[in-house]
């Protein structure tokens, strides 16, 4: 279940991703390294959109770039007919410079600068969710300047508080996203809206948080954004041709967590939006729904080579690997449970014990799996961890001057670099003292 769609092992024991051994690739392109699995991410981003499809009569699903973001994935992601979320200048420069067409990215982000929603106007982005008032005065002036109008959605804060780690609900009270509803910002940022001629609010946006296993909370947040547009209606006369609760859905990462399948949610959430519609009186508006980790995350697989074994008598043993917190973040900041597998060979037949997976940084917290039970490992072994296509490479970092890692993306036993693994240079690229070189000149 954690494992992407084309996951198997060969009649020697290795395992094979897309038709293609780990260990080749391992050994073609160095370790780390990231794997994405195309079918596994055709399937579903075309899940999601044919989910909400047959559920609700005008969904859109956007993909959250954050999650994970490269020039390769952006004709996949167009080709399933996705609309992109973007969050910063970078994201936006890169999906366009990538051939994403603008019309159809969503520009979101709590302190959007002056000169990223300038390249968003310049750019021609399809809607910016504005999160604050200092963005709706920054809009009214850059939209003024310009003679455009711009189609924008109001963020709001419901209140809602989603099961997940604090580190990622971002729809509680006291959060930095969004205006809240309850104190009556939001309203008075719709009223403000309104008087802005290059503003067309189009509608009402939410985001409660990441990593969510229930479809309770973004029914609750479905209808409190259905109360507001109410309420909204009501005082103004704005009627909203879209409502979205945002992205957040789960995915499993441990074989005993829960499946969190794509088409209970999006049943959940298109019923919700339909029954909140006429609850209080609309038709149904554009259903907005934006995940990031559930399209990419278990798309893709890290692998790395095992190196020095320390054990502990009575405490632990230490299998120390070759990448760790720079380019997986997630288990020091989150506490995020991974599993792995041996990948150069089945271990059948050998004993099996439970080991720490730890990186090679310099960090005591720098563990990428606490206890999981392995066959005995050897240096120069793969260790594959399963759901690392999402936020791992997003949030990786050259912590100890680490190189990033390189990406490969597998179909139809056909591998295809895309990303290459970061070179000692690479490291130079920003340094403005000038270097001497190996002759001392
Ligand atoms: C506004 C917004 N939309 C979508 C997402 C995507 O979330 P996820 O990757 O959990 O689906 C996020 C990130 O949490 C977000 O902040
Ligand atoms: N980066 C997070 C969640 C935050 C999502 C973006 N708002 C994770 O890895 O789980």
């Amino acid at each position: 279940m954690v494992w992407p769609v084309t996951t198997e092992r060969d009649g020697s024991g290795q395992l094979i991703i897309g038709g293609v051994p780990v260990s080749q690739l391992a050994d073609e392109y160095g370790t780390p390294l990231y794997i994405y699995d195309e079918a596994t991410l055709r399937q579903r981003a075309d899940a999601y959109r044919q989910a909400f499809e047959r559920h609700y009569p005008r969904a859109r699903v956007v993909y959250a770039g954050k999650a994970y973001l490269a020039t390769w994935l952006l004709p996949l992601l167009d080709e399933a007919g996705l609309w992109l979320d973007v969050v910063s200048g970078g994201e936006l420069y890169l999906a366009v410079r990538g051939g994403f067409p603008a019309e159809r990215i969503v520009f979101h982000g709590n302190n959007k600068t002056p000169e990223e929603l300038a390249l968003a106007l310049e750019l021609g982005v399809g809607e910016v969710v504005i999160d604050n008032h200092y963005e709706i005065e920054l809009l009214a002036q850059l939209t003024a300047e310009r003679q455009v109008a711009l189609d924008v959605l109001l963020r709001v804060n419901p209140g809602v508080d989603a099961h997940t780690h604090e580190y990622r609900k971002t729809g509680i009270v006291d959060s930095k996203f969004g205006l809240l509803i309850q104190s009556g910002d939001a309203a008075r940022a719709v009223e403000r809206i309104r008087a802005v001629p290059g503003l067309r609010l189009r509608g009402y946006h939410a985001h409660i948080g990441s990593q969510i296993a229930e479809t309770e909370p973004f029914a609750t947040t479905i209808n409190v954004l259905f109360a507001f547009a109410a309420e909204m209606r009501d005082r103004f006369g704005v009627v909203p041709d879209q409502i979205s609760p945002g992205g957040g859905w789960a995915i499993p990462y441990e074989s005993d967590d829960p499946d969190a399948a794509i088409e209970p949610y999006a049943a959940a959430v298109a019923g919700s939006a339909l029954q909140a519609a006429e609850r209080w009186g609309f038709d149904p508006p554009v259903l907005t729904v934006e995940p990031g980790r559930s399209i990419v995350g278990p798309a893709g697989v890290a692998v790395y080579r095992v190196g020095a074994i320390k054990d502990i008598p009575g405490v632990r043993r230490y299998v120390c690997v070759d990448g760790g917190m720079a380019d997986n973040i997630r288990p020091p900041l989150y506490g995020a449970r991974y599993t792995a597998a041996l990948a150069n060979r089945d271990g059948a037949g050998s004993d099996h014990a439970v080991v720490t997976i730890a990186g090679k940084y310099c960090e005591s917290g720098d563990v990428l799996i606490r206890d999981v039970e392995l066959p005995t490992v050897e240096p120069g072994d793969l260790l594959a961890l399963p759901a690392a296509g999402a936020y791992c490479l997003a949030m990786a970092s050259n912590y100890n001057l680490a190189l990033r890692p390189a990406v490969v993306a597998v179909a139809d036993g056909r591998a295809r670099l895309v990303q290459r693994r970061e070179r000692y240079e690479d490291l130079l690229a920003r340094e403005v003292v000038v270097v001497p070189n190996q002759t001392g000149e």
